[in-house]
């Protein structure tokens, strides 16, 4: 815990943890003693006919099935029984109890039947602990490039996931639109419509089972799965905990004082959108380079 705060907590960068004693999880957690000790528990899953679900064109639905159905369809490749179409893929992110989505993912309240199967790194304090979330998808199934507010560790249960990372740093090169990049196939990049985004680094590497990544908030990810796997991940809080939004449950929403931030940003546009085009845009350089300015080092 000392070296991981000095050397990569503080500095803010990610970190790979090879082979972690993660409990007995990486033997037990099969497909059939998953569906056995879990079954009738309904879980709400994405349905989509491609393995790439796409924010942007919609490509995906919503579907509650009863937790063994929906493991056993996501672990094969060809389903008797399906929504959209005969090999459709399948992706679980568990979510809280409460009906209504007013309470956060965990293991522990939704699955405390395996609850104790997993061990995790001590890479934070209790008290700091936000959601542990269960993700099991078939394979193929890609989650578009995102970034989370909470810290995160990531870890893979079975199976094998590729995750590019790119840094905070490279954000303007990622075309976002709210959390979420633009950019949805990172491997083939539309170069016409984001010429920038060849200048964001990529971070990428493979994980199997054992493996824990921790991904440090604001890191943008993006994650291949590349043969069905369960993982799981947790968030915990980095800030002071004020600084959260207390409505957000899945880890996403920006900490107040940067909502507050972008919010005022958008006032000042629609501030400088009365003036003739000349006006505006001489006023946005000057904007721009107070908030340049107001960047440290
Ligand atoms: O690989 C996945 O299931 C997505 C992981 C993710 O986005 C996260 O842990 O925040
Ligand atoms: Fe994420």
């Amino acid at each position: 815990m000392e070296d991981f705060q000095e050397h990569i907590f503080n500095h803010r960068r990610p970190l790979l943890l090879k082979n972690v004693d993660i409990g007995d999880c990486k033997e037990k957690w099969t497909v059939e003693y998953l569906a056995e000790v879990l079954g009738p528990n309904q879980v709400k899953v994405h349905v989509c006919p491609v393995g790439n679900m796409s924010f942007i064109t919609k490509n995906f639905t919503y579907k509650t099935l009863e937790f063994k159905d929906f493991i056993k369809r996501a672990a094969a490749e060809v389903h008797s029984e399906w929504f959209l179409c005969e090999n459709e893929s399948y992706y679980l992110r568990s979510i809280g109890s409460d009906k209504r989505g007013r309470d956060v993912a965990d293991i522990n309240k939704q699955f405390p039947r395996i609850a104790k199967d997993v061990r995790f790194p001590q890479l934070f304090e209790d008290k700091d602990f936000f959601s542990s979330v269960i993700r099991i998808g078939s394979r193929g199934v890609q989650i578009w490039t995102h970034y989370d507010v909470m810290d995160n560790m990531l870890i893979q249960v079975s199976g094998e996931k590729r995750v590019a990372l790119f840094s905070p740093e490279d954000t303007h090169y990622l075309y976002l639109s709210g959390d979420k990049s633009q950019v949805l196939d990172i491997d083939n990049p539309d170069t016409t419509a984001f010429p920038e985004f060849v200048k964001a680094t990529r971070y990428e590497t493979l994980l199997t089972p054992g493996d824990v990544l921790f991904i440090p908030a604001l890191w943008h990810h993006n994650t291949v799965a590349r043969v069905f796997g369960v993982g799981l991940n947790v968030f915990w809080k980095n800030l002071p905990h004020e600084m959260y939004d207390k409505t957000d449950v899945y880890g996403n929403k920006d900490p107040l004082p940067a909502s507050k931030a972008l919010s005022d940003v958008n006032k000042a546009i629609q501030s400088l959108n009365v003036l003739p085009k000349t006006y505006r845009n001489f006023y946005i350089q000057r904007a721009i380079a107070a908030l340049e300015d107001a960047k440290l080092s």
